[in-house]
């Protein structure tokens, strides 16, 4: 219950006085409900008495206008209970996007992108009832049912008394078929979500399926996906109608009991035809604040769901930085790695065991190794991405838990093998949404990197809007545009992990002088597959298994004839003749 009056709370305080006035229109068009048929039951009675016409026309028109009032109410609900409901949601929505960014990147180990955006949208949405209305509507409606019964046996205890017991017996059984429609319906979301995580996955990989033949494969999996789909379907209908049609059977045998009590009560003289009337038209108003707090109870069961799931990923811990932060200087950074170990999983190999280097500030570290030796897990460390299990990272002999993520992130600029374009301007792919970044500035770096031809190609110059997955660029100019990034983010440490690896051999000999120029004034360090592009490291590390398999100056290295390094460059010389 702390849960969810915290949830309420939090996200309908800020919008109480909209709440309150949506309170107000809700209980206000629950008033005008049970006034309405005794004006009726008035003007049947005053007419069968015979009373000037003067009378009725009076009794239509107020009939008329709480009619047109109940009408205005229910607009103003609806308006106020989407603002409401949109208003609440999207607090919520945008505080766990916060949340999940600032998570570390473990948890998006353990969590695919569909399920993520099910968390942040379907589940968000499945609590805009319960934000707007599910409180107030439980109880405007219990308040409708309880003012419904009381008029009843204000008119006749008898016919109170019964439909009272109706009432109790009524929403019991629908109450009870809940689960009926719950769990068909569960199943249904289930399986529309395995089917559009499935089109996803297969829409990003298609060009790969074309290519390969594999489209009968996937069509066979889409036929699979498709068959159990109807007969959920057709459940999750059938129960549907399962509860409509013992709704409808109940309230005819309400309305049969109510008729059987009128008619003895008329026979006996005990009420007018005009209470009939009214009896009658209060039996099958009973029908709705039942089926109400039926469906509501249903949305509440959802919504618990939902944020049971929300719950789960907003308590998961947040990495904070510590609280005695030491600033960076301006510059160039030195990087130490002492004794670092590192593992993804605990239980898992280390990544990284016992790795040990220190990088002089405006020098260059070349990083060499086989698939899988752990070179990118040392970028990820250095990120603050992961956290070491042993040893320390410092940057200019500060330990990096004491350097905030926001400025170790600001300082260290990265060009990865895997460039994320993003479905916005070229300009904004390139200055990563800094206005502070001039144009002119951004044009200088395109042409240093060979790209004015292609950029003057382009529609509408640096507003040309970029296609999220790189359609009409090469992987090649996608690399070169992350070139450009780290170019304008002006930072302390460059680090290029296989960054050239989808450079033709030409276009990588004519980056080779912007990356010199890059390298200026910075440190950097270079992860690659060719000893080409290591040339200019001042220092080289080959990693095995995440161990140190050697590590020195590179023209020491280069001149010991026995080292790793010479032998790996006499092994590339012999292979390029
Ligand atoms: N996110 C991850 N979760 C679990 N294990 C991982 C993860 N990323 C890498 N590893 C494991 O850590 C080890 C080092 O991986 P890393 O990516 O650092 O290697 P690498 O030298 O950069 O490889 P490559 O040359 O293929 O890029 C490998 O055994 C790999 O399987």
């Amino acid at each position: 219950m702390k849960k969810y009056t915290n949830l309420l709370s939090k996200y309908l305080l800020p919008q109480k006085t909209r709440a309150i006035w949506l309170t107000l229109a809700l209980l206000s068009s629950i008033a005008l409900q049970l006034i309405n048929p005794q004006i009726i039951g008035y003007f049947i009675d005053t007419a069968v008495a015979g009373v000037s016409t003067q009378t009725l026309y009076f009794a239509a028109t107020i009939f008329i206008a709480v009619a047109i009032l109940t009408q205005l109410f229910s607009i103003i609900t609806t308006y106020l209970s989407e603002n409401v409901a949109w208003t609440a949601t999207n607090a919520l929505r945008s505080d766990l996007v916060t949340h999940c960014l600032s998570l570390d990147f473990c948890f998006f180990k353990s969590r695919t992108p569909g399920e993520l955006i099910e968390r942040v949208d379907g589940d968000v949405n499945a609590l805009s009832q319960f934000f707007s209305q599910l409180v107030i509507n439980i109880l405007g409606n219990v308040i409708l049912l309880a003012g419904i019964l009381i008029i009843l046996f204000l008119q006749d205890w008898r016919i109170g008394a019964s439909l009272t017991i109706f009432s109790f017996i009524a929403l019991s059984i629908l109450v009870s078929l809940r689960p009926l429609a719950i769990i068909p319906w569960t199943a249904y979301r289930q399986v529309s979500a395995e089917f559009f995580g499935f089109i996803g996955e297969y829409i990003v990989g298609l060009e790969d399926i074309r290519a390969n033949g594999a489209v009968n494969f996937v069509m066979h999996r889409f036929y699979k996906f498709l068959q159990p789909w109807l007969s959920i379907y057709h459940k999750a209908r059938f129960a549907d109608t399962t509860v409509w049609a013992t709704t409808v059977g109940l309230f005819a045998v309400g309305n049969a009991l109510a008729l059987g009590i009128t008619a003895y009560l008329w026979n006996q003289k005990a009420i007018s035809i005009g209470t009939i009337y009214v009896l009658f038209h209060y039996t099958n108003l009973l029908q709705e604040p039942i089926e109400k707090i039926r469906e509501e109870l249903e949305n509440f069961q959802q919504a618990e769901a939902s944020i049971y799931r929300i719950q789960e990923i907003l308590d998961h811990p947040v990495k904070r930085d510590v609280t005695n932060l030491q600033a960076l200087e301006a510059g160039a950074l030195s990087v130490e790695f002492d004794n670092v170990c590192f593992s993804y999983e605990s239980d898992n190999q280390r990544a990284l065991n016992n790795l040990s280097f220190y990088l002089p500030q405006n020098q260059v570290l070349g990083i060499l190794g086989r698939t899988g030796s752990g070179k990118t897990t040392i970028t990820r460390l250095l990120l603050k991405f992961y956290e070491p299990q042993s040893g320390y990272i410092r940057l200019n002999n500060i330990p990096s838990p004491q350097i905030s993520s926001k400025e170790l992130r600001t300082r260290i600029g990265i060009v990865t093998q895997d460039v994320q374009l993003f479905h916005t301007t070229v300009r904004n792919n390139l200055t990563f949404f800094n206005p502070a970044i001039d144009d002119t500035e951004i044009i200088d770096i395109l042409t240093e990197l060979g790209l004015y031809k292609w950029l003057s190609s382009l529609p509408n110059g640096l507003d040309t809007i970029l296609a999220s997955d790189s359609t009409g660029l090469s992987a090649g100019q996608a690399q070169l545009l992350a070139f450009a990034r780290v170019f304008l983010k002006n930072p302390s440490l460059v680090i290029l992990d296989e960054a050239s690896s989808r450079l033709d051999p030409n276009t990588e000999k004519s980056l080779e002088a912007a990356i010199d120029k890059l390298l200026l004034g910075r440190t950097g360090i270079i992860i690659a597959h060719r000893l080409q592009t290591i040339q200019r490291a001042n220092q080289v590390l080959i990693l095995e298994n995440g161990q140190v398999l050697e590590y020195g100056r590179r023209q020491d290295l280069q001149n010991n004839y026995h080292s790793h390094f010479a032998q790996l460059l006499r092994t590339n010389l012999d292979e390029s003749k």
